[in-house]
């Protein structure tokens, strides 16, 4: 028992360690693209989210504190994720390639403008990297939320128009503990610049 709360106790230190040195890197990037995403909100854009895994439970842990509320009451805010359609889902892996589930989706529902915050700890997963590149192709933004050395995902984004926020942990399990907290400041931050003044 006394090695089971011994690892448990390493766990709770490890995920509070890998925040608390990724607090003064990331904060400027997430802040970056919290701005990105009022701007679009408040153009009549929508955000689109994807992710694989735990990372799309929270691509729609995301959209939906958009659709729905964070901590504050506010307007319904337009976000989708392209995680939760099982029959859309199915089909394109069926009939297509699972590596186009989400690209697909966006080559259906993205316009000009719109943001896709893409999610994934590797950086290589091809539904992910394929997903961008339709965004890309579409002309929107792209928010890249991943870890490790940020893959091909990373060296996908674009000077200008793209963002990267990369948790520089090799263990997933951290890195989608960091993804939890950027998420909850993104939405944190959008509510701040939509009610609260903050620039
Ligand atoms: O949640 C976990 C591990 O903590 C897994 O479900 C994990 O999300 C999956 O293995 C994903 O397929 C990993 O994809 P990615 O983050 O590398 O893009
Ligand atoms: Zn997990």
């Amino acid at each position: 028992m006394t090695a089971l709360i011994d690892r448990v106790q390493a766990s709770f230190l490890a995920s509070a360690e890998t925040k608390r040195d990724c607090a003064a890197q990331l904060a400027p990037v997430i802040a970056a693209a919290a701005e990105r995403m009022a701007t679009a909100l408040l153009d009549g854009r929508k955000i689109l989210t994807c992710g694989n895994g735990g990372s799309a439970a929270d691509a729609q842990h995301f959209s939906s504190e958009l659709l729905n509320r964070f901590e504050l009451e506010r307007p319904a805010l337009p976000a989708i994720a392209l995680t939760t359609d099982s029959s859309t889902l199915t089909s394109i892996a069926n009939d297509h390639h699972y590596n186009q589930v989400f690209s697909r989706q966006i080559q259906a529902l993205g316009q000009h403008g719109d943001l896709l915050l893409a999610i994934s700890t590797s950086g290589t997963s091809p539904s992910i990297l394929h997903a961008v590149e339709a965004a890309q192709e579409r002309e929107m933004g792209v928010i890249a939320l991943t870890g490790r050395d940020g893959g091909q995902l990373a060296q996908m984004a674009r000077p200008e128009e793209d963002l990267v926020i990369c948790v520089p942990s090799q263990s997933t399990a951290r890195i989608q503990e960091v993804h939890l907290l950027t998420l909850h400041c993104l939405c944190d931050l959008i509510d701040q610049q939509l009610l609260g003044g903050l620039e």
